[in-house]
């Protein structure tokens, strides 16, 4: 059973993600794409690139990507929303630019934008619509058919969705589990992110937003409100009332000298084995899916550091290509859709933050430096009319 009028007016789902090398040549220009501009010391980036070719210069999120895609046809498939969802990325193949192109030639004008990211943070969010207005204007300066007319929109935040969190309870249970029984209940859990500068985690968010005048803005409290709901909902399951968490950071990248999110994932193992705990169970609550980010940082590095303490570790999978997370991108866009056509839809989210804004305001998420054009949000009027 289709119904067609449950996604008007979008006739596309677009999915933006990160984009990732699949093989050693791939490495370096894939790295080039990334840092073109950002001013990273060049010793951080040989040091990623040998993460990369640890892994036979394959990075785990295109094929994680396209297990998502399938999981989200499936789910739209056996919903009756009938719906094509295309796929693209900022620094790979294939490249956002083409994915627009593809919609475009489909006859596709009015495209609803899953990015791979659920907080709010300038990499995760504004970049994306930076990228998209690049993308948009480029397609309209080459007189590709139809661009003129296209119109994106990009899907709220989903962290404090049920889709995003309750698979990750599950998991970070699971993980719990896989240690010996013994030292189960004393396990202590690190949920951890992508470190990012202070100055980027103060001003993220939307201007309002009552998080962005304390320290690490909306993108440390929309972080420490999913914890504390694991948190809390691991404490029901498990009995363990008082098993002590915290947030901690991986992945940082800057200069030394910059101040970034602390403490990192290796320093805070540390300081826990210090503190006598018999084990930390890392859940990474910052990430979409096991990409390199979980792979090398959290399973790799973290996990030697730990072995070296002689620390018990265990780590909770991403919700990934989970089909409860499938199922609640389904929900976001029909909630869009309907807000879109003037109804007001439930707007589902656990914990006390509420559903994140649907148009991203002018001035939320900035860049470190200098300003771009950003399409999707309150300050993109450029709408192909
Ligand atoms: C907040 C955030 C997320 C989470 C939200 C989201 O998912 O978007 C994220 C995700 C990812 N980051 C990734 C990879 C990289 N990020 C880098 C650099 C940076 N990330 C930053 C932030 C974030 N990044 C920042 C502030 C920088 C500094 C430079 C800059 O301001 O841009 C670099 C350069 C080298 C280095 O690490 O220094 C690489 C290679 C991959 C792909 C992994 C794979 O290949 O599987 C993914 C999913
Ligand atoms: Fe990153």
């Amino acid at each position: 059973m289709s119904d067609a009028h449950a996604h008007a007016p979008y006739d596309a789902l677009l999915l933006l993600s990160f984009g990732g090398p699949e093989g050693e040549d791939d490495v370096v220009p894939f790295l080039e794409n990334v840092t073109r501009g950002r001013g990273i010391p060049k010793e951080r980036l040989v040091e990623v690139g040998r993460h990369y070719f640890l892994f036979g210069g394959v990075s785990p999120i295109n094929a994680q990507n396209r297990e998502l895609l399938q999981a989200l046809r499936k789910d739209f498939g056996d919903h009756g929303l009938d719906l094509p969802v295309y796929w693209g990325n900022r620094n790979w193949a294939p490249y956002l630019p083409d994915a627009l192109r593809e919609l475009l030639a489909d006859g596709h004008r009015r495209v609803l934008v899953l990015a791979t990211s659920a907080y709010a943070n300038y990499s995760g969010c504004r970049q994306y619509r930076e990228n998209l207005a690049a993308a948009l204007t480029a397609l309209r300066e080459e007189g590709v058919p139809g661009a003129a007319e296209l119109r994106v929109d990009k899907l709220r935040l989903f962290y404090n969705h049920p889709g995003f969190v309750e698979p990750m309870i599950e998991s970070t249970l699971a993980a719990i589990d896989s240690l010996p029984e013994s030292i189960r209940s004393n396990a202590r859990l690190a949920f951890t992110t992508h470190s990012i500068p202070d100055t980027l985690a103060d001003s993220s968010g939307a201007p309002g937003d009552p998080a962005r005048g304390r320290p690490g803005g909306a993108y440390v409290a929309q972080h420490l409100e999913v914890a504390r709901l694991i948190a809390e909902a691991v404490a029901e399951a498990t009995g363990v009332t008082d098993r002590p968490w915290e947030l901690v950071y991986q992945s940082r990248s800057g200069a030394p000298h910059i101040p970034w999110l602390e403490p990192d994932i290796c320093d805070h193992l540390e300081a826990q084995h210090a503190a006598g705990a018999a084990a930390v169970v890392m859940v990474p609550i910052g990430f979409v899916s096991d990409h390199m980010e979980v792979k090398y940082d959290l399973d790799t590095q973290a996990r030697e550091k730990a072995e070296e303490l002689g620390l018990p570790v265990a780590r909770a999978a991403t919700v990934g290509a989970d089909p409860r997370f499938a199922a609640a991108v389904r929900e976001l866009v029909l909630e869009r859709s309907a807000t879109e056509r003037g109804e007001s839809p439930a707007r589902c989210a656990l914990g006390a933050l509420g559903a994140s804004y649907d148009v991203c305001p002018v001035g939320c998420c900035p860049a470190a430096r200098g300003a771009a054009p950003a399409a999707a949000g309150a300050d993109w009027t450029d709408n192909g009319n």
